[in-house]
């Protein structure tokens, strides 16, 4: 192979590949022991990733910096005023600098470039963009042998669509691929629907360090790491940068899991779409004890589902809507747990509608009417799923249109309840995350005259608060030496300094006595919203 493209791991004797004891073929093991919020090890940028087409216009193709990202504080560790401008060539990736356009162009892009220029005004899907770059590399010596064979060992499902009728969708896509990548000289239509498929099969999302998604990526070391519900791991990006971060300890020799999938949802949803996406029934620990675990229980018995309810359960089965006896929603087997499956399948069904809306004030009123199913009903606790995934998503279309003191009141309620209960680790990434938004959302406030000011409250105390928070928890999350955590650091450093000026000699002693009274505050706040 000519040209080694910059790929280096961290550290290659962290982690060996072995059958796997709990998963269907090999799985990632541990070297050695590792303790919570550590590194196991870190790619400089995986194989491959591809931009969904919405971010191709406002991301960087080359360090993934997304230029225009939205929610407060998402945006921190990205350089005030950087701006990406479009290959003149291709006219479809845009770049953030000089040197990003020059990395991308020698570890590929150069022949891309080419391939991609006469169809500049056709819209391509990331997967195919994905195959398309992998396929070019590879036919002019930019991916070597190892990769390459460890790429062509990930299952590439073939079998599976066949079954699942989906494969003539994976032809037609391979045969573009092929036609547009100019590699029809190189792989056949077979092998080229095989990496389709295994782009499809095994890609996971590109994400900012906040967790905001930006397209996939896809890379064969990352990709041997095996699914469970209970992992001890997870992927952090920092740029183009992925680690592998530890949720708890593992032990040497332990294998290393992540999660593919949200895993705060009920056992049967996470098995359904595990083996809609991935083709396999999860045989991780957690799914192994079956439910009821946490996410799978109610507020009430399923005998004691409000009349109301009942009814309205009853109607929904008896036309058969596809939401109420779809497996993904099974709760058991009495006639009472049908309509618990019934009624939460509709829940289901509203949190994907909602997605589905741009319109931030069209997407607030559709969430707020699907929370009401959920709280009305009495049959959720508050963490339950999809109950707290639409709470998430209220708050960013809430700030999308500066509806902050709304955006507090939930916020501070998740913060209280909801976050401790889904995320016991206070380093868990989400957790880190979502607090930080709490966190730039109370400075906010705290800047702005406000109805919410209540006798004693000091938001800009509550925010120091949770900033001092997620400083420490980002070490452990994200790495001390992350954009992220550098750029907590600042923040924290800076607002330390107004304190400072503001307070005089005896700023610590101050803040000391306050801190206390203003986490009372927090912690009420979190009851202010049903
Ligand atoms: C991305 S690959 C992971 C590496 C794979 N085990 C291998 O040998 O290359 C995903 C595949 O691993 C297996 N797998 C991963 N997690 C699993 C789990 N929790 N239970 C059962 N099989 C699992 C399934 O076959 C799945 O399609």
């Amino acid at each position: 192979m000519s040209e080694e493209p910059e790929r280096a791991i961290a550290s290659p004797a962290s982690f060996y590949h072995a059958r796997s004891k709990e998963c269907i073929g090999n799985g990632t093991f541990a070297s050695r022991s590792y303790g919570a919020g550590e590194q196991i090890t870190a790619l400089k940028r995986p194989l491959v990733g591809s931009l969904d087409t919405g971010r191709l216009r406002d991301t960087c193709a080359n360090c993934y910096v997304w230029t225009e990202g939205s929610s407060i504080g998402s945006r921190l560790y990205v350089k005030e005023g950087t701006k990406v401008q479009v290959c003149a060539g291709c006219k479809r990736f845009r770049y953030c600098s000089l040197v990003c356009q020059k990395e991308a162009w020698k570890r590929g892009h150069k022949h891309e470039c080419k391939a991609l220029k006469p169809i500049s005004d056709r819209e391509i899907p990331k997967a195919v963009l994905a195959t398309m770059e992998i396929l070019i590399r590879r036919k002019h010596g930019l991916i070597p042998d190892e990769i390459w064979q460890m790429l062509c060992q990930l299952g590439s499902h073939i079998e599976d669509f066949k079954q699942n009728g989906k494969y003539g969708g994976i032809e037609l896509m391979a045969m573009g691929t092929s036609q547009f990548s100019w590699t029809q000289d190189t792989f056949n239509k077979d092998f080229v629907a095989g990496m389709y498929a295994r782009v499809l099969t095994n890609s996971m999302t590109l994400v900012t360090p906040t967790f905001d998604p930006l397209g996939i990526i896809i890379d064969p070391i990352l990709g041997h790491i095996n699914h469970s519900c209970a992992p001890n791991a997870y992927i952090v990006m920092d740029g183009a940068e992925a680690a592998v971060r530890t949720l708890r300890p593992i032990k040497k020799n332990e294998e290393i899991f992540i999660s593919y999938i949200d895993s705060t949802n009920p056992r049967a949803r996470r098995q359904s779409e595990l083996e809609a996406r991935w083709f396999f029934a999860c045989q991780c620990s957690k799914c192994q004890k079956g439910a009821p675990l946490d996410e799978d229980k109610w507020a009430v018995e399923p005998l004691n589902i409000p009349k109301k309810w009942k009814k309205l359960a009853d109607e929904m089965i008896d036309i058969g809507e596809e939401w109420a006896i779809s497996p993904a929603n099974h709760v058991g087997d009495t006639r009472d747990d049908k309509r618990l499956a019934a009624i939460q399948g509709r829940a289901f069904q509203d949190y994907e509608e909602e997605q589905g809306i741009a319109v931030p004030e069209d997407a607030i009123k559709k969430i707020e009417d699907d929370m009401r199913l959920c709280s009305q009903s009495g049959l959720w606790p508050i963490h339950r799923q999809p109950y707290a995934a639409l709470r998430d998503d209220l708050i960013v279309n809430m700030l999308a249109v500066g509806n902050y003191e709304n955006a507090w009141a939930q916020c501070a309620k998740r913060y209280r309840y909801i976050l401790p209960k889904l995320y016991p680790q206070i380093h868990h990434p989400v957790r880190v995350v979502q607090t930080w938004q709490t966190a730039m959302l109370a400075l906010h406030i705290a800047g702005e005259p406000t109805s919410m000011a209540l006798p004693g409250v000091d938001m800009s105390y509550i925010a120091f608060m949770l900033v001092l928070e997620v400083l420490h928890a980002s070490r452990l999350s994200h790495g001390e030496h992350s954009s992220f955590a550098r750029s907590v650091q600042g923040k924290y450093e800076e607002m330390a300094a107004v304190f400072k000026t503001k307070l005089g000699p005896k700023a610590d002693e101050v803040m000391a006595k306050e801190m206390p009274q203003q986490r009372a505050y927090l912690m009420e706040m979190g009851t202010w919203v049903e």
